[in-house]
């Protein structure tokens, strides 16, 4: 069994001076933690994108018409969002699943691209459950079996992304549902909302929880604040840390997936590492709920997995460290403490 203790005692009998690597040891010891081996690995990894729409749109609670999921999708699909470009930096395989697009991309899809999809986009959760829970358990399912897939061929860090104009709308709702977050911290601009959008977001997310609140099934209040990308994503958190993979933690919204995850399956959050803190005003609040502190703070506010991208590079240097560094014993000096 490696503990904390012990992986700490690990890194300092290597060749340095105690702690001096700050923050990298701390993520070497989680992930030595997850991974249960000094020597933790971060390849292969893989990031699934889940895609889907959002009936609350409707509502005017975004800065951008759904329209831009579909459109987004086919630029996924052709390799040219920030997501793709940040995992092909990464060497991160890319999947892209369609969980529920309203006006999916028409033609020849790569094979990276999987239809998945359980309708044209959630119910309006402003005035009925956004998902029923026959629709969550089946996205739920899609996730799972994408993370179990990517365990199977050896895939050890499994990050998740989204793309679904209104998104963190449900990821508000969520957040102040399960974290117990205040709805004026919850709700943030997602992807440029002005006052104006943002006063009638507040209203729909304050009117959402308090009837998700009323339910009595917790996975009834769940779906009905959730969305099928998120309840795809919850399921794959879920699936993946129990199947022993590492997870990368992207946003806000992807957070929102992990709050479900670890509140319907206890435990996932021990596989789990914030890659950052996004600009949305509820995620650190949301983060800390799950008891894990972000690695960056670079005010990203985009979704689709990138914050998480971007932060592979920490943990192959976390893992480089604690797998190719000489001891002090190898040196023939004693350690310093
Ligand atoms: C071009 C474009 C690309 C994106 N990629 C991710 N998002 C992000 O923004 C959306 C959520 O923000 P809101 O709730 O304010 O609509 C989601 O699609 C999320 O993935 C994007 C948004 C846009 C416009
Ligand atoms: O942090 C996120 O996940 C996020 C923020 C804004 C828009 N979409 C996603």
């Amino acid at each position: 069994m490696i503990d904390e203790a012990a992986a700490w005692d690990h890194l300092d009998l290597l060749a340095k001076p105690r702690r001096s690597l700050g923050k990298l040891e701390a993520l070497a010891v989680r992930l030595a933690c997850i991974q249960q081996r000094l020597d933790p690995v971060t390849r292969p990894r893989r990031i699934v994108l889940f895609a889907a729409d959002h009936g609350v749109v409707a509502q005017g609670v975004s800065a951008w018409p759904s329209d831009v999921t579909g459109l987004m999708v086919a630029t996924i699909a052709m390799g040219r969002a920030a997501s793709n470009a940040l995992a092909a930096a990464h060497g991160c395989d890319l999947r892209l699943v369609d969980m529920g697009v309203a006006s999916p991309p028409g033609g020849a899809m790569p094979d990276h691209f999987r239809d998945a999809s359980l309708g044209r986009g959630s119910a309006d959760l402003a005035t009925r459950p956004a998902l029923t829970l026959e629709q969550f358990d089946a996205a739920w399912d899609v996730g799972a079996e994408e993370a179990e897939r990517a365990v199977r061929a050896g895939v050890a860090v499994l990050i998740a992304g989204e793309m679904g104009i209104g998104n963190t709308t449900p990821a508000a709702c969520l957040t102040a549902l399960l974290a117990d977050v205040a709805t004026e911290t919850a709700v943030g601009p997602g992807a440029g909302a002005d006052a104006e959008v943002q006063a009638i977001k507040q209203r729909v997310v304050r009117e959402a929880v308090a009837r998700a609140r009323s339910e009595a099934d917790p996975r009834a209040a769940i779906a009905s604040v959730a969305g099928f990308e998120i309840a795809a994503m919850a399921g794959y958190f879920a699936a993946g840390a129990e199947a022993g993979a590492t997870l990368l933690l992207d946003g806000y919204v992807a957070t929102a997936a992990a709050l479900i995850a670890e509140r319907l399956a206890p435990g996932t959050a021990r596989a789990m590492i914030a890659a950052h803190r996004s600009a949305e005003p509820g995620h650190g609040a949301a983060l800390a709920h799950l008891g894990l502190e972000p690695l960056l703070d670079w005010e990203m506010r985009l979704g689709e997995g990138t914050g998480a991208l971007v932060a592979l590079p920490l943990l192959d240097s976390a893992a480089a460290i604690l797998c190719d560094v000489a001891s002090l014993a190898d040196l023939g000096v004693g350690r310093a403490d």
